[in-house]
């Protein structure tokens, strides 16, 4: 039996709190969180059973996991290293990891964290947005591992194995670089349509009585946090750069090829672009459908 402080409890944090108790191996699940509203509507919510500062959560904590914004995670995490009991553990589940573990690396208390990132959310948040069976079937990410004790990494396994998550090995940045393709560029894709469809709804009323699923599914993203996704681009932002620049050749080309009645080319780009549904069907094989 484990006392868990869960560290932010909002989707990330609160979805985790959901399923380690329904688990039921957990003594106590203490929530720290800045927002006093979010605090309380975590308690409301049965998410965490009490509320402490940082400091009192540290001292009586087997485990914390650590799920506010990457820039706050960044900040806190030495601290946090500083105040730590020599049995407990911290696990961030931020959306980078270079620049968090860099923060930490030589800490003489680094051995008890543990780098993660679970591969699952949506695009709500706050502890209204926690959602039972979130991580179930999807992967996580540890980085630095050689950098955790035996201790920290057993104890987080035991943490995801409860969630459902299933985890694979990288070094931080082959990690960023592969999240700036296939999470952050979709995030900046989705947010810039969704801008440029409302700069044009200003002069052109009753656009969205068109819009449909394919909108809707496109730009479902346009909806997450500017809290949570700012700290990240601007972390990531050398690698968010590259994939961006790439991105921005395929929009330029698809143009000209339009402009100029290439229509074998576009054609062809589209195509080659089908080849995403093998991969998507493997996801789905890996992932169940959340509850
Ligand atoms: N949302 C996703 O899809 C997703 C997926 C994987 C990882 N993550 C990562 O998980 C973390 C949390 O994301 P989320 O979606 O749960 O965000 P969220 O906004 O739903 O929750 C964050 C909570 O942290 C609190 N908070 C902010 N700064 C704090 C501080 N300094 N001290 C204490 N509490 C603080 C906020 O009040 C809020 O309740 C982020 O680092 C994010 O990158 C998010
Ligand atoms: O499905 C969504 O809404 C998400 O944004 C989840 C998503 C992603 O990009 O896949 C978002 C950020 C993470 O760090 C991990 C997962």
């Amino acid at each position: 039996m484990k006392t868990i402080s869960i560290v932010g409890t909002g989707l990330i944090g609160g979805s985790a709190a959901l399923d380690l108790r329904k688990a039921g191996n957990v003594r106590e699940l203490i929530g720290v969180d800045q927002n006093p509203e979010h605090a309380a509507r975590a308690v409301e919510l049965g998410l965490v059973d009490r509320i402490l500062p940082l400091q009192e959560a540290a001292a009586v904590s087997d485990v914390l996991l650590v799920a506010i914004p990457v820039s706050a995670i960044q900040k806190l995490l030495p601290s946090l290293l500083d105040m730590l009991p020599p049995q407990a553990v911290v696990i961030d589940l931020g959306s980078t990891k270079s620049l968090l573990c860099e923060a930490v690396r030589q800490h003489p208390n680094r051995a008890q964290f543990v780098a993660a990132h679970p591969i699952a959310g949506t695009e709500y948040s706050g502890p209204t947005a926690a959602l039972e069976g979130l991580y179930q079937g999807k992967m996580n990410i540890i980085c630095e591992k050689e950098l955790s004790s035996e201790h920290a990494l057993h104890t987080a396994q035991e943490v995801f194995s409860t969630l459902g998550l299933k985890t694979i090995y990288m070094q931080p940045e082959e990690h960023d670089k592969h999240v700036a393709y296939v999470s952050h560029l979709s995030h900046v894709s989705s947010f810039l349509l969704g801008l440029t469809v409302l700069d044009v709804e200003k002069d052109e009323r009753n656009i969205f009585t068109l819009a449909g699923s394919g909108f809707a599914s496109t730009v479902r993203l346009a909806k997450s946090s500017p809290d949570m996704w700012a700290p990240i681009f601007e972390q990531n932002a050398h690698f968010l750069s590259h994939a961006l620049a790439e991105y921005i050749k395929h929009l330029q080309r698809f143009q000209e090829c339009l402009q100029s009645g290439q229509t074998q080319e576009l054609y062809q780009m589209m195509q080659q672009a089908n080849q995403i549904r093998p991969v998507l069907d493997g996801i789905a094989q890996v992932s169940p459908v959340v509850k």
